[in-house]
Formats: C-alpha cells, sequence, structure tokens
C-alpha cells in the first residue's frame, strides 16, 4: 500500500515515520509520502487561501492549488480521503476497507477548509470519502490523518507483532474490550479478578465477553443496536 498525505504543515505528519508505522515503512510494507501543498502555488506570496464568497468568517483553500496537488499526486488506483468535520464517522469497518486499498491519498484542509469543487472534480475520477473522526473541529485535517492511518496500517498483514490482536480488539466483534491485567496479582490493595487466574479458559473467555458486554451496554448502548443478527445467545441477552 502507498500512502500519500498533502498538507501545508508536513512536519506535522513526521510520527508517521516514528515506532510500529516508522517499522512499517522500513520493511516495506508501506510506502509514505508527504508533501508541502505550497510546492503547488505560483505566485510569489505561495496563497493557498482566499476569502468564502458569500462573506463569512475565515479563508477557504483555493481551488487551483489543490487541484494541480491531486493531479499531480494521485493516480488511477486512488481513493482519496478528506478529513472534515462534516464527514462520515471513520470507523474500524473503514479502516479494514482501507487496509485494502492500494493507494490512499489524505488531504488535509486547514482554515475553514477546501473549495468544495476541488472534492466535486476529484470525485469524477477516483473514489472520494469525506471523512470525519469525530465531533469536534480542529484546527486542521493532520492530527484525523494520523489517526486513520494508524487505525488503518495495524491491520496490514505483516505490521503487529501480534496478529490475532488486530481480530479481538474492539470493534472487531462490535462490542467494546474490557479490562485487562498483568502482573503483579494485587497492586495497591486491588486484585486481579480471580477467574483469570482459574486457568479455565471457557469460564475466562465466558467471564471476558460478559465484561465486554456490560461495558459496552453502559458506555455505548447504540452499538448493542448495531450488532449483526444473532450475535448475541441467550446468556448475552441475559447479562
Ligand atoms: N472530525 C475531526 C476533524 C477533522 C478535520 C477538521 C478540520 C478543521 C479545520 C480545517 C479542516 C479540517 N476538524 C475536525
Amino acid at each position: 500500500m502507498r500512502i500519500d498525505v498533502i498538507t501545508i504543515f508536513p512536519e506535522y505528519l513526521d510520527p508517521l515515520r516514528a515506532a510500529l508505522l516508522g517499522r512499517a515503512i522500513d520493511r516495506g510494507l508501506i510506502e509514505v509520502g508527504v508533501h508541502d501543498l505550497r510546492e503547488w502555488t505560483h505566485d510569489v506570496h505561495r496563497a493557498v487561501d482566499d476569502a468564502p464568497y458569500g462573506g463569512g468568517p475565515g479563508m477557504v483553500m483555493k481551488p487551483q492549488v489543490w487541484g494541480d496537488a491531486l493531479d499531480t499526486v494521485c493516480d488511477e488506483e486512488t481513493r482519496l480521503v478528506v478529513p472534515t468535520p462534516a464527514g462520515r464517522p471513520f470507523t474500524q469497518e473503514m479502516a479494514r476497507a482501507y487496509a485494502r486499498e492500494k493507494h490512499l491519498v489524505f488531504a488535509c484542509g486547514r482554515y475553514e477548509g477546501i473549495d468544495q469543487r476541488v472534492i466535486d472534480d476529484a470525485a469524477r475520477r477516483m473514489p472520494v470519502d469525506e471523512v470525519s473522526i469525530g465531533d469536534y473541529v480542529l484546527v486542521g485535517g493532520e492530527a484525523a490523518v494520523l489517526v486513520m492511518v494508524e487505525a488503518t496500517v495495524r491491520l496490514l498483514p505483516g505490521v503487529l507483532g501480534n496478529p490475532v490482536s488486530a481480530e479481538q480488539d474492539s470493534f472487531s466483534d462490535g462490542l467494546l474490550e474490557g479490562p485487562s491485567y498483568t502482573r503483579p496479582e494485587v497492586w495497591r490493595e486491588l486484585a486481579v479478578p480471580e477467574v483469570l487466574r482459574s486457568g479455565n479458559h471457557a469460564l475466562i473467555d465466558r467471564w471476558r465477553r460478559d465484561q465486554a458486554l456490560e461495558r459496552t451496554a453502559s458506555r455505548r448502548p447504540e452499538l448493542l443496536d448495531r450488532l449483526p443478527e444473532g450475535s448475541l445467545d441467550a446468556h448475552d441477552q441475559a447479562v
């Protein structure tokens, strides 16, 4: 998979080259390109924004600059992803879909966002997703790109040391993950739940699923409504 990011703050994407993601790049599991949008400006001031039609606060990113940047960076295999508070919610399911893509290009907006015609023009020749990572407004799309790239790349074969955990993590079965524990057995007078030291793996699996169901019901009840038909057996329903 190749990932390209276009931004006016390329240094903001430096964390992509650290730790797990950095190792995935070094091992050739992914290629990452970060591009300064100002490369595609033509005026002496290297302007990337202008006043909004219709008035209102803030500035809008110019279509010409973005159009030239996307013409250069995108190809026939590209899915274009534009982080925006007005986007569709980013989910684990989308991360799994993105992990199957050959080429992802992330367009990081700043100011009040990017002239809509950039997205409309791109959508004529490639799939374009306007995506939100949560109901809050950031200063730009870069932080959202770090989140989406991490959620996507960790799913690629060979990236995680222990691939099983990608299946078992939160949202893979539609539930939140329950609590985890490690040594010591008692810490600040708090003991590890007895069942986890029982060695009875049927009981442990049951306990873990009950914890996940209880946590999901109390923190994210709407996720229970989204579970595929038949996901909850009679015991689950009783939790
Ligand atoms: N859903 C999180 C998110 C994503 C992008 C932005 C954003 C803010 C300003 C300009 C361009 C994008 N804000 C929040």
